[in-house]
């Protein structure tokens, strides 16, 4: 796989791959998902998640072996590790994958996932679509309100973070559709200098991809930038022609490389 192929129109750092594991592959990750032990759900405000690969603390990883539907059957890690996306990173491949799961109506607030890992983050969403954003920072002197941000404070202190107190531009810079069983990897300064979130919608609102080009701006909805990458000729035609897709229960795998990991537990 020649990943550079999958990078977005105009934004070299994103890359998207559709189809990045089966439908038996993504039917036989829900299982081993929905069959994990009650405890191994964490539940937040607006989605609950799993853990997997051991515990960060203080920027370290605390680690626990990775379970086999991601690294033996299917081998997601050694197919991510194939991309080439985490060459530069101190294992080579992701070594901690979070399990989210959103129902229609729920997301997650911008944030930045900070620096316990590697700058590049492999996220493959499973059963339904999301709208994916990326968010900056207001320049310095502009002032707005930072209040949209509406997850809780147990939610902001887990993996995410704003820098505090920085207004954040509300309106995203690139917004990408993702497709289930595809893969975003996202490296670069969209890593580094921009937030991302999930809207928290039960349906996405897309606009036409001619409407912008004219002085349309009241077209409502949104513009995907790789909808000419979309696999699903449907999914593709609504990006393209605009329209509305509804959300359906999203699971996504986050998939990274802490770099620093304490003596091994077992
Ligand atoms: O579910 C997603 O696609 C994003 C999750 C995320 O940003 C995170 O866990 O840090
Ligand atoms: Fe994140």
């Amino acid at each position: 796989m020649i990943l550079s192929e999958y990078a977005l129109e105009n934004h070299p750092s994103v890359f998207y791959v559709p189809n990045f594991v089966t439908g038996q592959e993504e039917e036989y990750i829900l299982r081993k998902i929905n069959g994990a032990p009650k405890p191994k759900w964490k539940t937040l405000s607006n989605r609950r998640l799993q853990v997997w690969g051991g515990d960060v603390s203080a920027n370290r990883l605390i680690p626990q072996r990775l379970p086999p539907f991601l690294n033996s059957f299917p081998d997601i890690i050694g197919r991510l590790r194939e991309t080439g996306a985490f060459i530069s990173s101190k294992h080579g491949e992701p070594n901690h994958v979070i399990v989210n799961e959103y129902l229609p109506g729920q997301g997650i607030m911008p944030h930045e996932d900070g620096s316990s890992y590697h700058p590049v983050v492999a996220t493959i969403s499973l059963r339904s679509h999301t709208v994916f954003n990326y968010y900056r920072y207001q320049p310095q002197n502009d002032v707005l309100d930072v209040s949209f941000n509406s997850d809780t404070l147990e939610d902001r202190k887990r993996s995410s973070s704003t820098q505090r107190g920085r207004p954040v531009d509300p309106q995203p810079v690139l917004s990408i559709l993702l497709e289930p069983r595809s893969l975003v990897i996202t490296t670069g300064s969209f890593y580094t200098e921009h937030l991302h979130g999930i809207e928290a919608v039960s349906e996405d609102v897309l606009r036409p991809a001619d409407a912008t080009e004219g002085l349309d701006h009241d077209v409502a909805g949104v513009l995907v930038a790789n909808r000419r990458q979309l696999h699903d000729a449907k999914t593709k035609d609504v990006a393209m022609n605009g329209g509305i897709l509804q959300r359906e229960t999203r699971v996504s795998l986050t998939c990274r490389d802490v770099e620093r990991v304490m003596g091994f537990q077992g």
